[in-house]
């Protein structure tokens, strides 16, 4: 089983206007409101890539019922704690430019993480478990590593998707995968990335300190996967971009889509990249038929 786990979810309100004036009333062209957080977008790429899996995570309010409704409308499967607080609503504004303003997300106490690491405990050997998105600032900067060491114990693979603080505790567990944009890449290393070769280098060194698959992604430049063995580069495919929202949760969605159908890591490359482009291109996450239309547009390089 695939288990994703996003501890401070969100609603993705995305209100479209033609320019916004700050400081005047602005009316929106368009507003949508989609369940959000990283792990939850993972999940719901998942399905709609044919893989069953479930989401994990701290939800609470309103928000948070509406988030379970719109899983279920989707058969994905979810088993959240239940927090005393209201779920964040995080802004998207789409003017042109996209804008994001993302809430704190409620208070979380002591024994809803007790319950959240029982859940882990309950793991078996072989499944795997996505840990993505920011941590509310209840929760200990170093909870990640707690859930990872947990799930790792009982011979669970661990995909991480996250930055700062977090990323930093995080990557010393052994993961399965990282999926770092360069501009994360570079912040963990307290440095500025500008190019693919300095990408490959940082990444190298997340290989040799034990993470096993390294996924760098540069938007629309294209991504590069690094192994022990293997450094590819896929190209990203050319499109108009309609919301990059869940783009990189797409891509891990993606590969560990065809990873779990028992394809070669070059194809789970190319089908992570093809789902990552085919967010970008849409208004929501990719569908399957849109993922598969771009496979052939990917082409893979050995570096
Ligand atoms: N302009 C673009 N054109 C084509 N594909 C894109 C574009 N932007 C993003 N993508 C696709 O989405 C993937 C992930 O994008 P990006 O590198 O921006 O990750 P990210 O910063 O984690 O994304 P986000 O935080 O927006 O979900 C890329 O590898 C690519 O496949
Ligand atoms: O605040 P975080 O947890 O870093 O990011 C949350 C978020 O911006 O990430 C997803 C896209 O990747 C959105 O669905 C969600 O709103």
């Amino acid at each position: 089983m695939i288990y994703t786990c996003t501890l401070n979810p969100s609603i993705d309100y995305v209100v479209e206007l033609d320019s916004i004036q700050l400081g005047d009333l602005n009316r929106a062209k368009r507003t949508e409101q989609y369940p959000g957080g990283k792990g939850i977008n993972v999940s719901r790429v998942l399905k709609r890539l044919g893989v069953e899996n479930t989401a994990l995570g701290f939800i609470g309010g309103f928000t948070g019922e509406f988030i379970r409704e719109e899983l279920s409308k989707e058969l994905v499967h979810h088993d959240f704690v239940k927090a005393n607080g209201t779920t964040r609503i995080n802004v998207k504004l789409k003017s042109g430019d996209e804008t994001e303003i993302n809430g704190q997300g409620p208070t979380i106490e002591t024994e809803q993480i007790n319950a959240l690491l029982q859940k882990v405990e309950a793991m078996n050997e072989g499944d795997i478990f996505v840990l993505a998105g920011s941590l509310p600032a209840s929760v200990p900067a170093d909870f990640y590593k707690t859930l990872a060491a947990a799930a790792r114990a009982r011979g669970v693979k661990i995909v991480a998707d996250t930055s700062g603080p977090a990323l930093k505790e995080i990557i010393e567990e052994k993961l399965f995968l990282i999926k770092p944009n360069h501009h994360e890449l570079g912040e963990l290393f307290e440095t500025t990335i500008t190019s693919k070769e300095e990408s490959i280098a940082y990444a190298k060194r997340l290989v040799e300190s034990g993470t096993e698959n390294v996924i760098v992604s540069m938007a629309g430049a294209g991504a590069l996967l690094i192994t022990n063995h293997k450094i590819l580069y896929a190209n990203a495919p050319k499109g108009t971009v309609k919301n990059s929202v869940g783009a990189g949760d797409s891509t891990i969605g993606g590969f560990l889509a065809a990873y779990t159908q028992g394809k070669a890591l070059e194809e789970c490359f190319r089908y992570g990249v093809a789902s990552g482009s085919a967010t970008a291109f849409s208004s929501d996450l990719c569908t399957k038929e849109e993922v598969e239309k771009l496979l052939p547009e990917i082409t893979i390089t050995q570096v």
